[in-house]
């Protein structure tokens, strides 16, 4: 709210917080643009924040409640800016985003302090620019750079605003009286050539392919995501129409985001990716309680898939690393996976190529002795999935470990109470479940045992945080979240090819639906090995299966062994060139049908006497994604998660889940518990080998409750205390 404006003659000051409700801070600018329009004495204006912010824009929460007609309107406003005959600057300090940037764009001048940001996020909300931003950006700073800008809401600091010149000067100190100081000298002077509503968008010659090539790619990378295309169909309209029907369809496309169900989605996220950072535990320790501690050092076990991606996470933080393997030849070649991520990482970044500290060499360093360990804050330990190693090498660290350092494991779905067992020290035991390919996936789960201590899984989501990730408390059972929730995924996945899918129509189905990659193409990427070592730990296949276990049935249950036969023809995925998809060679990225995989289905399913079926994407939509969701709630009933939000978050972050779509659980809300249930219903009576599809009590629940909102359903779980 404008709290505060006061007259340091003959410049009016106009000061306003750092998240607004709209209404309230519009009026305030209203009145106070409107006071030093008439009053005499007053000579200029600068417009600035409280407490060294400018603003973050809009709140978030007050989009639900906007309706048509809300007067004044933002854009009113900063047209009476852009307006006013005595000179307005923006004083910039902190951040200014969103509508806080289209109040700058509606000044005349702007001044930054040199760690100042900007940006317009809008279309990360599901949203554009909707007070003039998608009209004024590409009349300052042309249509290349505004579409860069608006439709991928990235920040920039003040240095790069100045090149791309949507500010005018940059300032070390003292950003107000310099803006104070510009509002003196240019006061007097015309104005016209400042309003940015009276100039023509730059042209261009190849303006129309630009355009359309914006079109394409923002298409491509959206996944179904409407906000960044119709940014692109804003920022055209600044160049095909004069400013005010510009902003007219600025407001059109404005609003038809503010009603779909996307810009609902995306806010959600927005709120519960930071909920998830304000953990609880039912012993009552929390966020705000436990206190993380300092880790400088860390050192990873294991350079394989998970261990090289978490090693150029934390060398890209500038952490100091030591990285372990069992042999001379494995930490060669994870030595060099690391180098060639690390110089990749830096391709990609170059201004951090550019700084003689980025990857600093005496940062890392590769070993076989684990006595260099020793010092180590915190270890990560990422070998293969055998519960013997783990302990074995758990065991080791206890002994050799200063006694501060945390120890955690990267296991996949391992018991982490089990593991702490081998150590002298559980309390010090967590799990921090990375993602793969682990320097790109934002997640991390963080699993605490019966005896982690609080001080533990602060110290676990602090060093998330300190990488750049985004760390999720959850409780210990077999899978935790994340994994448990998509082993009756995959599973379905499977079982559409054994009924009559190639992996390929699977895949299209899910991918369509908006996932990164779908549930073959994931498998083969994270590895086949990774699901077979732990099938055979379950003794669901290899030496440990009884002998005379029918191939497709375990106990009761349906079981397809098509993975395991995979695995045993030397299948692995991306890392052997041969999975549910064939590569050109190992480690190549491009999934291409495999016609000897098309053969093997064929004679498993004649081996089998199963009939092949046409199976239409609504089934493997449903089948996949609702027994997904079902898991999703018997995780909430077990105080496993602690919320749908924490579930979502897992699901977006660590699965490529669309975001748009607002996670599994908020999806559940959206297309209606009742409906999950019928379906999930309908499937289990088709499918009673299966019990995961089996519709969970707690879904059943709050069917009976009539439906709640996501909100109210964990007033209404099962369980007496979490397990968190
Ligand atoms: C600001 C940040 C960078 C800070 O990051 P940091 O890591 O320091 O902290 P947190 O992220 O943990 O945040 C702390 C705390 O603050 C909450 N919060 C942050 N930003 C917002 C926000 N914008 N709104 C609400 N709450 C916010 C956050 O949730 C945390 O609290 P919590 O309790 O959850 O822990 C970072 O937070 C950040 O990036 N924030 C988002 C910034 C952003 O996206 N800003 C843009 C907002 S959208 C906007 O400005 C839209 C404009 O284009 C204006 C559009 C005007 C529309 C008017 C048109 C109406 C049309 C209606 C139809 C009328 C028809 C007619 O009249 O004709
Ligand atoms: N691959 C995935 O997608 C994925 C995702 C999340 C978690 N995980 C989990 O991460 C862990 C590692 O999986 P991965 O896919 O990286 O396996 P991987 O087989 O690719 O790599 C394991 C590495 O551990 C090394 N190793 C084995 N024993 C060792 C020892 N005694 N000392 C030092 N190094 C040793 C191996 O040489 C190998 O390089 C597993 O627990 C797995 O379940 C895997």
């Amino acid at each position: 709210v404008l709290n505060y404006a006061s007259v340091h003659p003959p410049v009016h000051l106009l000061r306003y917080t750092v998240v607004q409700d709209i209404s309230a801070v519009v009026r305030a600018l209203e009145q106070g643009v409107k006071k030093a329009d008439v009053d005499p004495a007053v000579k200029a204006v600068v417009i600035c924040g409280t407490n060294g912010t400018f603003s973050a824009g809009a709140d978030i929460r007050g989009f639900s409640s906007i309706q048509a007609g809300d007067r004044p309107s933002l854009a009113s406003v900063i047209d009476l800016i852009e307006r006013s005959e005595k000179p307005v600057v923006a004083a910039i300090e902190g951040m200014a985003l969103g509508g806080a940037l289209e109040v700058a764009l509606g000044c005349h001048y702007r001044v930054a302090h040199a760690q100042a940001w900007v940006g317009l996020p809008e279309v990360t909300l599901g949203l554009l620019p909707g007070a003039g931003g998608t009209q004024r950006l590409p009349r300052l700073i042309g249509v290349p750079a505004a579409l860069d800008l608006i439709t991928t809401g990235k920040h920039v600091l003040a240095a790069e605003a100045l090149k791309l010149g949507i500010i005018d000067e940059i300032m070390e100190e003292n950003t107000i009286d310099a803006a104070i100081h510009l509002a003196n000298k240019v006061s007097g002077q015309p104005l016209n050539s400042r309003r940015l509503s009276l100039k023509q968008v730059q042209s261009l010659p190849n303006m129309d392919a630009i355009l359309s090539e914006a079109l394409v790619k923002v298409k491509k990378q959206a996944r179904g995501c409407l906000s960044p295309e119709m940014c692109v169909q804003a920022v055209k309209a600044s160049v095909q129409l004069p400013f005010t029907e510009g902003i007219r369809k600025e407001r059109e496309l404005f609003n038809l985001l503010l009603s779909s169900g996307q810009a609902k989605a995306l806010q959600y996220v927005f709120f519960a990716q930071r909920a998830a950072q304000k953990w609880t535990t039912s012993s009552g320790a929390s966020w705000k309680t436990a206190s993380a501690q300092p880790i400088r050092k860390v050192a990873v076990i294991g350079l394989g898939t998970m261990g090289r991606g978490i090693v150029t996470s934390l060398v890209k933080a500038k952490m100091s690393v030591v990285a372990l393997e069992q042999d001379q030849k494995q930490l060669e070649v994870g030595a060099r996976a690391v180098t060639s991520l690390l110089e990749r990482e830096a391709s990609k970044m170059p201004w951090i190529g550019q700084r003689p500290d980025a990857c600093d060499p005496a940062l890392l360093q590769f070993t076989l002795d684990f006595s260099v360990l020793q010092d180590a804050d915190l270890v990560i330990e990422a070998v293969f999935e055998d519960m013997a190693l783990k302990k074995e090498i758990f065991h080791k660290l206890s002994a050799i470990c200063k006694p501060g350092s945390f120890l955690c494991t990267n296991t996949s779905a391992l018991d982490i109470d089990e593991i702490a067992s081998a150590t002298s020290r559980p309390h010090q035991v967590i799990g921090t479940h990375f993602f793969s390919p682990a320097h790109v996936m934002k997640l991390v789960e963080i699993i605490h045992g019966r005896h982690t201590s609080p001080i533990t899984i602060a110290t676990a989501m602090g060093l998330a945080k300190t990488i750049g990730k985004i760390g999720v408390v959850v409780g210990n059972c077999f899978g935790f979240v994340g994994n448990r929730m998509m082993a009756p995924y995959a599973e379905q996945a499977v079982f559409l090819l054994e009924e009559g899918c190639k992996p390929k129509e699977v895949d299209q189905a899910l991918e369509g639906f908006g996932f990164n990659l779908g549930p073959f193409r994931m498998l083969d990427l994270a590895g086949l090995d990774v699901g077979w070592r732990s099938r055979k730990g379950q003794g669901l296949t290899g030496p440990k299966l009884a002998p005379g276990t029918p191939a497709r049935l375990r106990g009761r249950r349906r079981y397809s062994p098509l993975p395991d036969l995979l695995c045993e023809n030397g299948r692995y995925g991306q890392k052997t060139g041969r999975g549910w998809y064939q590569y050109e060679k190992p480690g190549a990225r491009i999934a291409n049908p495999d016609p000897w995989l098309h053969n093997f289905l064929i004679r498993y399913r004649d081996a089998h006497h199963i009939k092949a079926r046409f199976i239409d994407e609504e089934e493997i939509l449903e089948r996949c994604l609702y027994t997904l969701i079902n898991e999703g709630f018997q995780i909430l009933d077990d105080g496993i998660a602690s919320d749908p939000e924490d579930i979502d978050v897992i699901y977006i972050y660590g699965y490529g889940w669309p975001k748009h779509r607002g996670g599994p659980m908020f999806y559940a809300s959206t297309i209606g518990l009742p409906r999950i249930l019928a379906k999930l219903q309908k499937y289990s009576e088709a499918h009673p080998d299966i019990p995961r599809m089996q519709p969970s009590a707690f879904l059943k629940k709050l069917v009976f409750l009539g439906n709640p909102p996501l909100k109210e359903w964990m007033s209404h779980a099962g369980h007496q205390s979490s397990k968190l």
